[in-house]
Protein backbone atom coordinates (compact mmCIF):
# COMPACT_ATOMS: atom_id res chain seq x y z
CA UNK A 1 0.00 0.00 0.00
CA UNK A 2 1.49 3.06 -1.02
CA UNK A 3 2.37 5.61 1.73
CA UNK A 4 0.74 9.58 1.11
CA UNK A 5 0.93 12.64 3.46
CA UNK A 6 -2.93 12.11 3.74
CA UNK A 7 -3.36 8.75 5.43
CA UNK A 8 -3.89 8.24 8.66
CA UNK A 9 -1.13 6.12 10.68
CA UNK A 10 -2.57 3.70 12.53
CA UNK A 11 -1.29 0.63 15.15
CA UNK A 12 -3.07 -2.49 16.45
CA UNK A 13 -2.99 -3.76 19.73
CA UNK A 14 -3.88 -7.03 20.07
CA UNK A 15 -3.21 -7.52 16.32
CA UNK A 16 -2.96 -11.21 16.97
CA UNK A 17 -6.34 -11.68 18.83
CA UNK A 18 -9.90 -12.90 17.28
CA UNK A 19 -10.57 -8.75 16.88
CA UNK A 20 -6.94 -7.84 16.41
CA UNK A 21 -6.82 -10.10 13.25
CA UNK A 22 -9.86 -8.57 11.43
CA UNK A 23 -9.03 -5.32 12.64
CA UNK A 24 -5.33 -5.58 10.74
CA UNK A 25 -7.17 -6.78 7.83
CA UNK A 26 -9.46 -3.96 7.62
CA UNK A 27 -6.35 -1.35 8.25
CA UNK A 28 -4.32 -3.14 5.53
CA UNK A 29 -7.31 -3.15 2.94
CA UNK A 30 -8.20 0.49 3.90
CA UNK A 31 -6.31 3.02 1.73
CA UNK A 32 -7.32 5.76 4.11
CA UNK A 33 -5.01 3.75 6.66
CA UNK A 34 -1.45 2.85 6.63
CA UNK A 35 -0.53 0.08 9.44
CA UNK A 36 2.72 1.13 11.06
CA UNK A 37 2.68 -1.39 13.87
CA UNK A 38 1.37 -4.64 15.67
CA UNK A 39 1.53 -5.35 19.11
CA UNK A 40 1.23 -8.36 20.60
CA UNK A 41 2.96 -10.68 22.97
CA UNK A 42 3.33 -13.83 20.60
CA UNK A 43 5.14 -14.16 16.87
CA UNK A 44 7.33 -10.84 17.91
CA UNK A 45 9.61 -9.77 15.11
CA UNK A 46 7.22 -12.15 12.44
CA UNK A 47 5.81 -9.73 9.84
CA UNK A 48 1.72 -9.58 10.61
CA UNK A 49 0.88 -9.98 7.28
CA UNK A 50 2.23 -13.46 7.09
CA UNK A 51 0.98 -14.05 10.49
CA UNK A 52 -2.43 -13.36 9.50
CA UNK A 53 -2.74 -15.02 6.01
CA UNK A 54 -2.82 -11.75 3.49
CA UNK A 55 0.09 -10.15 1.41
CA UNK A 56 3.01 -9.25 3.74
CA UNK A 57 2.46 -5.88 5.87
CA UNK A 58 6.12 -4.64 6.62
CA UNK A 59 5.47 -4.25 9.86
CA UNK A 60 6.74 -6.60 12.10
CA UNK A 61 5.13 -7.79 15.78
CA UNK A 62 6.43 -5.83 18.66
CA UNK A 63 6.03 -6.80 22.50
CA UNK A 64 6.69 -3.10 23.64
CA UNK A 65 3.53 -0.99 23.22
CA UNK A 66 5.69 2.33 24.10
CA UNK A 67 8.79 1.17 21.66
CA UNK A 68 6.00 0.28 18.99
CA UNK A 69 4.83 3.90 19.33
CA UNK A 70 7.62 5.62 19.35
CA UNK A 71 9.41 4.13 16.73
CA UNK A 72 6.43 4.40 14.18
CA UNK A 73 5.42 7.49 15.07
CA UNK A 74 1.60 6.04 15.15
CA UNK A 75 -1.22 8.77 14.96
CA UNK A 76 -4.39 6.42 16.25
CA UNK A 77 -3.92 2.95 18.20
CA UNK A 78 -7.16 0.50 17.62
CA UNK A 79 -6.67 -1.36 20.57
CA UNK A 80 -8.28 -4.78 21.12
CA UNK A 81 -6.89 -6.59 24.18
CA UNK A 82 -7.55 -7.91 27.62
CA UNK A 83 -9.42 -5.90 30.39
CA UNK A 84 -6.27 -6.14 32.48
CA UNK A 85 -4.25 -4.43 29.67
CA UNK A 86 -6.53 -1.85 27.70
CA UNK A 87 -5.85 0.33 30.92
CA UNK A 88 -2.04 0.62 31.01
CA UNK A 89 -1.98 0.94 27.00
CA UNK A 90 -4.27 3.70 27.11
CA UNK A 91 -2.51 5.79 29.03
CA UNK A 92 1.01 4.62 26.94
CA UNK A 93 -0.81 6.03 24.11
CA UNK A 94 -1.70 9.38 26.12
CA UNK A 95 1.76 9.82 26.92
CA UNK A 96 2.90 9.85 23.74
CA UNK A 97 0.27 11.83 21.68
CA UNK A 98 -1.37 8.74 20.04
CA UNK A 99 -5.22 8.96 19.66
CA UNK A 100 -7.05 5.85 21.18
CA UNK A 101 -9.96 4.01 19.70
CA UNK A 102 -10.69 1.16 22.19
CA UNK A 103 -13.00 -1.79 21.74
CA UNK A 104 -11.43 -3.49 24.77
CA UNK A 105 -14.19 -3.91 27.38
CA UNK A 106 -13.89 -3.54 31.07
CA UNK A 107 -12.70 -0.35 31.83
CA UNK A 108 -13.67 1.38 34.90
CA UNK A 109 -15.76 4.63 34.68
CA UNK A 110 -12.43 6.08 36.74
CA UNK A 111 -10.21 5.78 33.96
CA UNK A 112 -12.62 7.05 30.84
CA UNK A 113 -13.06 10.47 33.08
CA UNK A 114 -9.38 10.39 33.55
CA UNK A 115 -8.59 10.01 29.75
CA UNK A 116 -11.41 12.63 28.49
CA UNK A 117 -9.87 14.98 31.12
CA UNK A 118 -5.88 14.16 29.45
CA UNK A 119 -6.96 14.31 25.66
CA UNK A 120 -8.66 17.84 26.44
CA UNK A 121 -5.67 18.88 27.80
CA UNK A 122 -3.60 17.66 25.07
CA UNK A 123 -6.59 18.53 22.11
CA UNK A 124 -6.63 15.45 20.71
CA UNK A 125 -9.33 12.85 20.50
CA UNK A 126 -10.32 9.43 21.72
CA UNK A 127 -13.33 6.77 21.25
CA UNK A 128 -13.95 4.29 23.69
CA UNK A 129 -17.10 1.67 21.93
CA UNK A 130 -17.97 -1.49 23.70
CA UNK A 131 -19.53 -2.60 20.46
CA UNK A 132 -18.53 -1.29 17.13
CA UNK A 133 -21.52 -2.92 14.86
CA UNK A 134 -24.46 -0.72 14.17
CA UNK A 135 -26.56 -3.29 14.86
CA UNK A 136 -25.87 -3.91 18.43
CA UNK A 137 -25.89 0.38 18.72
CA UNK A 138 -29.48 0.32 17.16
CA UNK A 139 -30.68 -2.17 19.45
CA UNK A 140 -29.48 -0.30 22.28
CA UNK A 141 -30.57 2.38 20.97
CA UNK A 142 -34.25 0.83 20.52
CA UNK A 143 -34.21 -0.46 24.13
CA UNK A 144 -33.56 2.68 25.83
CA UNK A 145 -36.58 4.30 23.63
CA UNK A 146 -38.52 1.13 24.98
CA UNK A 147 -37.62 1.44 28.66
CA UNK A 148 -39.68 5.03 28.51
CA UNK A 149 -42.71 2.91 27.80
CA UNK A 150 -41.82 -0.27 29.45
CA UNK A 151 -39.45 0.16 32.31
CA UNK A 152 -39.23 -3.59 33.66
CA UNK A 153 -36.32 -5.19 31.11
CA UNK A 154 -34.12 -7.60 31.86
CA UNK A 155 -30.96 -7.92 29.63
CA UNK A 156 -29.32 -11.53 28.51
CA UNK A 157 -25.71 -11.37 26.66
CA UNK A 158 -25.12 -14.57 25.07
CA UNK A 159 -21.16 -14.82 23.96
CA UNK A 160 -18.09 -17.24 23.03
CA UNK A 161 -16.82 -19.04 26.23
CA UNK A 162 -13.33 -17.42 25.65
CA UNK A 163 -14.69 -14.48 26.86
CA UNK A 164 -12.76 -13.13 30.49
CA UNK A 165 -15.33 -10.16 31.39
CA UNK A 166 -19.11 -10.83 32.48
CA UNK A 167 -21.36 -9.03 31.97
CA UNK A 168 -20.52 -8.06 28.84
CA UNK A 169 -19.50 -4.38 27.63
CA UNK A 170 -22.53 -3.78 25.61
CA UNK A 171 -24.36 -5.18 28.19
CA UNK A 172 -23.47 -2.44 30.50
CA UNK A 173 -23.61 0.03 28.26
CA UNK A 174 -27.07 -0.96 27.27
CA UNK A 175 -27.96 -1.26 31.32
CA UNK A 176 -26.71 2.94 31.20
CA UNK A 177 -28.44 3.82 28.16
CA UNK A 178 -31.75 2.24 29.52
CA UNK A 179 -30.60 3.70 33.18
CA UNK A 180 -31.15 7.24 31.87
CA UNK A 181 -34.56 6.79 30.94
CA UNK A 182 -35.89 5.01 33.64
CA UNK A 183 -36.13 5.65 37.43
CA UNK A 184 -34.20 3.12 39.55
CA UNK A 185 -36.53 0.84 40.19
CA UNK A 186 -37.26 -2.41 42.13
CA UNK A 187 -38.00 -5.54 39.52
CA UNK A 188 -39.48 -8.96 40.94
CA UNK A 189 -41.10 -9.92 43.89
CA UNK A 190 -40.15 -7.52 46.85
CA UNK A 191 -39.49 -10.59 48.94
CA UNK A 192 -37.67 -12.71 46.07
CA UNK A 193 -34.92 -14.75 47.24
CA UNK A 194 -32.48 -16.68 45.61
CA UNK A 195 -32.46 -19.98 46.24
CA UNK A 196 -29.05 -20.77 44.46
CA UNK A 197 -26.47 -17.48 44.72
CA UNK A 198 -26.61 -15.65 41.39
CA UNK A 199 -30.09 -17.12 39.82
CA UNK A 200 -31.18 -13.64 39.39
CA UNK A 201 -28.25 -12.25 37.72
CA UNK A 202 -26.47 -9.22 38.40
CA UNK A 203 -28.24 -6.13 39.31
CA UNK A 204 -27.42 -2.96 37.61
CA UNK A 205 -29.60 -0.04 39.07
CA UNK A 206 -32.64 -2.49 39.52
CA UNK A 207 -32.24 -4.21 36.02
CA UNK A 208 -30.89 -7.48 36.18
CA UNK A 209 -28.23 -8.98 33.93
CA UNK A 210 -27.47 -12.27 33.04
CA UNK A 211 -24.60 -13.31 31.00
CA UNK A 212 -24.23 -16.31 29.12
CA UNK A 213 -20.81 -18.26 27.89
CA UNK A 214 -21.18 -21.25 25.25
CA UNK A 215 -18.87 -22.21 22.77
CA UNK A 216 -20.78 -21.54 19.30
CA UNK A 217 -21.84 -18.36 19.95
CA UNK A 218 -20.02 -15.23 18.76
CA UNK A 219 -21.40 -12.49 20.44
CA UNK A 220 -25.54 -11.79 21.07
CA UNK A 221 -27.93 -9.85 23.35
CA UNK A 222 -31.31 -9.68 23.84
CA UNK A 223 -32.72 -7.15 26.04
CA UNK A 224 -36.66 -8.26 27.35
CA UNK A 225 -39.15 -5.62 28.58
CA UNK A 226 -42.86 -6.88 30.72
CA UNK A 227 -45.73 -4.85 30.87
CA UNK A 228 -49.58 -5.82 31.34
CA UNK A 229 -49.92 -8.95 29.34
CA UNK A 230 -47.85 -8.08 26.93
CA UNK A 231 -43.99 -8.58 26.44
CA UNK A 232 -40.95 -7.38 23.84
CA UNK A 233 -37.87 -8.26 22.96
CA UNK A 234 -35.16 -6.56 21.29
CA UNK A 235 -32.23 -8.92 19.88
CA UNK A 236 -29.20 -8.84 18.21
CA UNK A 237 -26.64 -10.97 16.72
CA UNK A 238 -23.15 -10.71 15.67
CA UNK A 239 -22.62 -13.90 13.61
CA UNK A 240 -19.25 -12.98 12.79
CA UNK A 241 -16.40 -10.11 14.09
CA UNK A 242 -16.75 -8.54 10.32
CA UNK A 243 -19.81 -7.08 11.62
CA UNK A 244 -17.52 -4.44 14.05
CA UNK A 245 -15.56 -3.36 11.33
CA UNK A 246 -16.97 -0.66 9.81
CA UNK A 247 -17.65 1.05 13.26
CA UNK A 248 -13.62 0.74 13.98
CA UNK A 249 -12.82 2.25 10.68
CA UNK A 250 -15.30 4.82 11.07
CA UNK A 251 -14.09 5.73 14.92
CA UNK A 252 -10.42 5.55 13.91
CA UNK A 253 -11.09 8.05 10.96
CA UNK A 254 -13.32 10.03 12.88
CA UNK A 255 -10.79 10.06 16.19
CA UNK A 256 -8.75 12.20 14.31
CA UNK A 257 -11.22 15.08 13.73
CA UNK A 258 -12.33 15.33 17.81
CA UNK A 259 -11.48 16.73 21.08
CA UNK A 260 -11.79 14.42 23.99
CA UNK A 261 -13.55 11.25 24.40
CA UNK A 262 -16.41 9.92 22.98
CA UNK A 263 -17.69 7.08 24.53
CA UNK A 264 -19.74 5.10 22.02
CA UNK A 265 -20.16 4.63 18.31
CA UNK A 266 -23.68 5.99 18.63
CA UNK A 267 -22.21 9.32 19.59
CA UNK A 268 -20.19 9.35 16.49
CA UNK A 269 -22.76 8.42 14.19
CA UNK A 270 -25.43 10.68 15.68
N1 LIG B 1 -16.07 -3.11 21.05
C1 LIG B 1 -16.39 -4.13 20.27
O1 LIG B 1 -17.14 -4.00 19.29
C2 LIG B 1 -15.81 -5.48 20.57
C3 LIG B 1 -15.06 -5.65 21.68
N2 LIG B 1 -14.46 -6.83 21.94
C4 LIG B 1 -13.57 -6.84 23.08
O2 LIG B 1 -12.24 -6.79 22.59
C5 LIG B 1 -11.37 -7.47 23.48
C6 LIG B 1 -10.56 -8.51 22.71
O3 LIG B 1 -11.41 -9.51 22.26
P1 LIG B 1 -10.86 -10.76 21.43
O4 LIG B 1 -10.15 -10.30 20.22
O5 LIG B 1 -12.02 -11.68 21.29
O6 LIG B 1 -9.80 -11.37 22.46
P2 LIG B 1 -8.52 -12.26 22.17
O7 LIG B 1 -8.15 -12.91 23.47
O8 LIG B 1 -8.77 -13.13 21.00
O9 LIG B 1 -7.39 -11.19 21.77
C7 LIG B 1 -6.66 -10.43 22.67
C8 LIG B 1 -5.24 -10.33 22.13
O10 LIG B 1 -4.51 -9.39 22.91
C9 LIG B 1 -3.23 -9.96 23.13
N3 LIG B 1 -2.55 -9.31 24.26
C10 LIG B 1 -2.46 -9.70 25.56
N4 LIG B 1 -1.70 -8.83 26.25
C11 LIG B 1 -1.30 -7.88 25.38
C12 LIG B 1 -0.48 -6.72 25.49
N5 LIG B 1 0.08 -6.35 26.65
N6 LIG B 1 -0.27 -5.96 24.38
C13 LIG B 1 -0.82 -6.32 23.19
N7 LIG B 1 -1.59 -7.40 23.03
C14 LIG B 1 -1.84 -8.17 24.11
C15 LIG B 1 -3.53 -11.42 23.37
O11 LIG B 1 -2.35 -12.21 23.29
P3 LIG B 1 -2.29 -13.60 24.11
O12 LIG B 1 -3.49 -14.38 23.69
O13 LIG B 1 -0.99 -14.20 23.67
O14 LIG B 1 -2.32 -13.22 25.56
C16 LIG B 1 -4.49 -11.67 22.21
O15 LIG B 1 -3.79 -11.92 21.01
C17 LIG B 1 -12.27 -8.03 24.59
O16 LIG B 1 -12.29 -7.14 25.67
C18 LIG B 1 -13.64 -8.07 23.94
O17 LIG B 1 -14.67 -7.97 24.87
C19 LIG B 1 -14.64 -7.92 21.13
C20 LIG B 1 -15.43 -7.82 20.04
C21 LIG B 1 -16.09 -6.60 19.65
O1 LIG C 1 -15.78 -10.42 23.79
C1 LIG C 1 -16.49 -10.28 22.77
O2 LIG C 1 -16.52 -11.13 21.87
C2 LIG C 1 -17.30 -9.08 22.62
N1 LIG C 1 -17.15 -8.12 23.48
C3 LIG C 1 -17.82 -6.87 23.52
C4 LIG C 1 -18.64 -6.76 24.78
O3 LIG C 1 -18.14 -7.15 25.85
O4 LIG C 1 -19.75 -6.26 24.71
C5 LIG C 1 -18.59 -6.61 22.24
C6 LIG C 1 -19.23 -7.80 21.63
O5 LIG C 1 -20.29 -8.17 22.43
C7 LIG C 1 -18.21 -8.93 21.48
Amino acid sequence: MANSDRQIRVAVAGALGKMGREVVKTVMADPAFQLVAAIDPSSVGQDIGSLIGTEEAGVFVANSLAEALLQSSAEVLIDFTTPNVVTQNVYIALEYGVRPVVGTTGIKQEDLQAWDRILKEKQIGGVVAPNFAIGAILMMKFSAMAAKYMPHVEIIELHHDQKLDAPSGTAVKTAEMIAKERARMQQGHPAEEEKLQGARGADFEGMKIHSVRLPGYVAHQEVLFGGVGQTLVIRHDSISRESFMPGVALAAKKVTGITGLVYGLENLID
